[in-house]
């Protein structure tokens, strides 16, 4: 899959994902004018359909249209799919589905077909649409790559131009071409959808970092400008060392997957870099593991230790990530794929969307930062993470689905909005 994930690829992009991010904009322009110029907006909703538009863009060459109230099919049988089939069951079903585990796999999983449980209604109903998008996708590449065209440049007919050309042996097959499709809507929408509700809700609470961001970004338009472009290149944006830290700081204190597993394929001896004491005052420097035992590595307590990242790693404090900031945390230990955040995991299985993901919220960022001002809304600022199919921001007094309603305003000198600043 590496070439789909190619820098070179991910450039290609930008354009795209900027072309969601204005079209939010637009949106939550739409909605504050009408309130007066400041208006409440619900985040994680929004940040979702933002997502899964960009990620039909560039990984399909697929128009969701969630962001136009999801016209397609595809998106309405994904919509919220995850999160409805998790909170909205009855004790029974939650009964129901509890006691597969006791059964065995193979019985359970003709059954799976014919189940008559929300859950798997909704998955099967996914599923069937899913498959005739990516069937589309993949006749398309296949189509192109006889006629020696040059083809579409999405995620997924990258993919399949580059195992067409692969060893016969180790080529996948259709289906699982079209699996894959699944798998990046499940590992690549909410996941960036969730961090970049929490980037928001920290910027919203911590006005002088908002503003300097801002200032940053204004700063490299500026620049751009100067120099006679209109829009941001890819070395304009990767000169924003604020941003980056802004967005590092939200990884590291809000691991979205806060907990991986693993199972031991041979017996082990894990040896601990610190020793440690236990409650039978016993003191271990290293911990046996049996061949197929299950392994717990919790990212999100890596990203906040003490012993890593100082006294004030329970703070949100971007800082941190800037080389000049002579208090950020130098740990001894190197640890994941980025500035030793465990977020996107470690080693051959680490998050292959990674620079994707980067790029994508960057895009989003700049143009929510530069356009609009954030602020929490009075009585609704009670907000906790909230375990679903990830780590998503949630309202204590209204649980029961993502929320992070925050107050939207256009930002100081705000352009470019159809002339509404102001
Ligand atoms: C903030 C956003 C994201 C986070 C926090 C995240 C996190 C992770 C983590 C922790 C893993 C490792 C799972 C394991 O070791 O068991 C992973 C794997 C993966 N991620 Fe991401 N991810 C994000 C965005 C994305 C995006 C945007 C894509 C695709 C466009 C993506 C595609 C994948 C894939 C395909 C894998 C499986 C890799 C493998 O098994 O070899 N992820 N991700």
């Amino acid at each position: 899959m590496l070439p789909a994930f190619h820098f070179s690829t991910l450039r290609l992009f930008l354009h795209r994902f900027r072309f969601v991010a204005e079209k939010t904009t637009d949106r939550w322009n739409k909605i504050i004018q009408k309130a007066g110029g400041k208006g409440e907006i619900e985040m994680t909703s929004w940040l979702s359909k933002a997502t899964l538009d960009a990620m039909g863009e560039t990984a399909f060459d697929y128009k969701f249209d969630s962001l136009d109230d999801g016209h397609s099919e595809l998106s309405k049988s994904y919509s919220n799919l995850i999160s409805d089939s998790f909170f909205k069951r009855s004790d029974w079903k939650i009964f129901f589905e509890a006691l597969w585990l006791y059964l065995p796999w193979l019985l359970v999983l003709p059954l799976i077909k014919f189940l008559p449980t929300q859950q798997l209604k909704r998955i099967r109903a996914y599923m069937k649409e899913a498959r005739k998008a990516a069937a589309h996708i993949v006749q398309t590449a296949n189509k192109d790559y006889i006629s020696g065209k040059e083809g579409r440049k999405d995620i997924m007919s990258t993919l399949i131009r580059a195992n067409l050309s692969e060893d016969p042996k180790t080529k996948l097959d259709d289906d699982s071409l079209m699996s894959q499709m699944t798998t990046f809507m499940f590992a690549g929408h909410d996941t960036t959808a969730a961090t970049t509700s929490w980037c928001l809700y920290h910027l919203a609470n911590n006005p002088e970092v908002q503003k300097k961001l801002r200032d940053e970004i204004r700063q490299t338009r500026r620049k751009a400008s100067a120099r006679g472009d209109f829009e941001l290149s890819v070395q304009d944006i990767e000169s924003m060392k604020y941003l980056a830290a802004v967005m590092k700081e939200t990884m590291r204190l809000n691991a979205i997957i806060p907990v991986l597993q693993r199972q031991a394929g041979r017996d082990e001896v894990i040896p601990l870099s610190t020793p440690v004491k236990t409650k039978s005052g016993d003191i271990l420097t290293s911990i046996p593991i049996s061949k197929g035992q299950i392994v717990y590595l919790s990212l999100a307590l890596y990203n906040r230790l003490k012993s890593v990242w100082g006294d004030d790693a329970d703070k949100w404090r971007p800082e941190r990530f800037l080389d000049d900031d002579e208090s950020a945390a130098k740990p001894k230990i190197k640890f994941g794929v980025i500035s030793n955040i465990a977020t996107f995991g470690s080693g051959m299985r680490s998050c292959i969307g990674l620079d994707f993901r980067m790029t994508e919220m960057q895009a989003l960022l700049i143009e929510f930062v530069d356009k609009f001002e954030y602020a929490p809304v009075p009585g609704k600022d009670d907000i906790i993470a909230a375990p679903q199919n990830v780590i998503s921001p949630m309202l204590k007094s209204d649980q029961g689905h993502n929320q992070l309603p925050l107050l939207v305003s256009l930002a100081p000198d705000s352009e470019d909005l159809n002339g509404a600043s102001d």
